[in-house]
């Protein structure tokens, strides 16, 4: 699903985040937004995904005007959001947030391939959410977003809080999701993950995007990188 995002304004009351956002997105492309602490990463992802009422610009979905749609309409048009935290319901079983999430009666993806993305939750089907780690929570919570059968995916932070070889785990289920042609932004401080799963970088600095270029030559700056995004090295 192709993404346009046209000078885009939004914050919390009299707090301006967004300045005059933009930003293109063409169908089936994946890509990294980079950027320091602050600089309003989450608030665009909570903007598009309708959480937050932008106060100005728009924001347009395959050509389609969605600007100031709700969370729950934006879901029906294909948009998911894996937010930040991984929130799963404790007392129901992995199975079960699968089933919940495809009952709206749109289209849905078969449980089973979400089982062949995370194969290790097809082995805990029959665990509770709650008892299971924090990798395996995470992996849910991209399991039920891709059971709603998105056209585009916004992730917050998936490798947040995750040892390196979950974070590994996450990046080749993303690679897999992302080959099948699904479109995908993804907000994510881990560079290794950022950059091995995506085409495309967008860095972002108060509330603008001031850089973008192909994933591969942002991985080759380092100058920019340390400059932009404080890399050491
Ligand atoms: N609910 C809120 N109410 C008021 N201000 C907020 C709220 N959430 C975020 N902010 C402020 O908005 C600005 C941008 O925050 P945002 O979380 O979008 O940045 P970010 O780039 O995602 O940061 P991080 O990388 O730390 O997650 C910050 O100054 C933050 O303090």
């Amino acid at each position: 699903m192709k993404l346009e995002v046209r000078e885009l304004s939004a914050g919390y009351g009299q707090g301006q985040v967004l300045h005059g956002l933009d930003l293109d997105l063409p169908a089936g492309q994946a890509l990294a937004l980079l950027g320091r602490n602050g600089v309003g990463k989450t608030t665009l992802v909570c903007t598009l995904a309708g959480l937050l009422r932008p106060t100005g610009g728009r924001v347009l979905l395959d050509g389609r005007d969605v600007t100031g749609w709700r969370p729950d309409r934006l879901a029906r048009a294909g948009v998911a959001l894996v937010p930040q935290g991984r929130r799963v319901w404790p007392a129901l079983t992995v199975h079960e947030h699968l089933a919940l999430a495809t009952r709206h009666g749109g289209r849905t993806w078969p449980t089973e391939r979400v089982y062949e993305v995370f194969p290790r939750l097809a082995q805990r089907r029959r665990h509770l959410a709650g008892q299971l780690s924090g990798g395996e929570q995470q992996m849910l919570v991209i399991g039920r977003a891709l059971a709603t059968d998105p056209r585009l995916i916004l992730m917050d932070e998936p490798s947040e809080g995750l040892a390196p070889i979950v974070v590994d785990q996450v990046a080749e289920a993303l690679r897999m999701v992302v080959r099948e042609g699904l479109t995908l932004l993804l907000v994510e401080h881990d560079l290794h993950l950022a950059l091995g799963v995506t085409e495309q970088a967008a860095v972002m600095v108060r509330g603008l995007i001031v850089h973008r270029c192909p994933t591969p030559q942002l991985r080759g700056d380092l100058p920019t990188m340390r400059r932009l995004l404080g890399v050491a090295g």
